[in-house]
């Protein structure tokens, strides 16, 4: 269980408070600059608030040694900048102790074939997925047993249409293991295919937070962004989407 009370930090949240419990998947939606990756560095003690608490399993994240939580937190950060030329492989073992891929990371990201090449030659999208297999292979003892709250910041940034889908079905799925699963992402309609609770951050404060399939309406995604949408159903009434009208 995490709890975030009452958490302030100088024009980047306010007052943000939430409850998420394990085997739960969030997404948090909002506009640029709303505060999502600042959220996630309170939550995952990098970035000490200026008040309030955040809480894991009832125990303050500040007071976990460093070395717990890099066994039990997996943090993918939205920015990740390596200086110096190493390949996909001893990054892993830099991260991980060794390369043996989980099946599960394997069959969403297609790791195997990168191992030999340098990060820094790998396109945007191959770096980005090779930094979503380091993060998770880390806390992968923890992961796989249900035991961790993973944080993803914008993690499906730069993937293509298929990475998005096996990447989005994965995360769900260790979510669906026990895991507390909690990531930002621009794209709604995935967001409605994904997730199962939303927070959404507008202007920096909580706009709303809860179950998808109450708050995920086309009322609420367009007065978030400021910005028409209108909600659709598929023909076989199974899927509902949403459509941005244009400008
Ligand atoms: N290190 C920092 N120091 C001061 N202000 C910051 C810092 N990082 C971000 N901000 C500001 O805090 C606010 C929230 O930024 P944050 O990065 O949390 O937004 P975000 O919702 O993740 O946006 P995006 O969708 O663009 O990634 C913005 O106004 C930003 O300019």
């Amino acid at each position: 269980m995490l709890t975030v009370s009452q958490v302030n930090l100088e024009h980047r949240l306010k007052n943000i408070s939430a409850n998420m419990s394990a085997g739960e998947c969030w997404h948090v939606l909002g506009q640029n600059g709303a505060g999502k990756s600042s959220l996630f560095e309170v939550i995952s003690g990098l970035l000490e608030a200026d008040s309030g608490v955040v809480e894991l399993n009832g125990v303050d994240v500040s007071a976990f040694p460093i070395s717990e939580l890099a066994t039990k937190l997996v943090y993918l950060q939205q920015h990740y900048a390596l200086s110096f030329s190493l390949s996909v492989a001893e990054i892993l073992r830099f991260y991980a102790g060794h390369i043996d891929i989980p099946s599960e990371i394997e069959q969403a990201l297609s790791i195997s074939t990168l191992l030999n090449r340098k990060l820094n030659n790998l396109s945007g999208g191959e770096q980005q997925r090779v930094h979503i297999a380091r993060c998770l292979m880390q806390a992968w003892h923890a992961v796989k047993n249900g035991e961790a709250l993973i944080l993803l910041d914008e993690p499906i940034q730069s993937l293509d249409v298929v990475f998005q889908e096996q990447s989005l079905a994965m995360f769900k799925a260790l979510a669906r293991k026990g895991n507390l699963l909690i990531l930002s992402i621009h794209d709604v309609n995935l967001s409605l295919r994904y997730c199962d609770h939303v927070l959404m951050i507008k202007n920096n404060a909580i706009f709303c937070c809860g179950a998808a399939n109450a708050i995920m309406t086309a009322d609420n995604i367009s007065e978030l962004y400021d910005y028409p949408f209108s909600e659709v159903t598929s023909k076989n009434k199974s899927e509902k989407f949403f459509i941005r009208s244009p400008l």
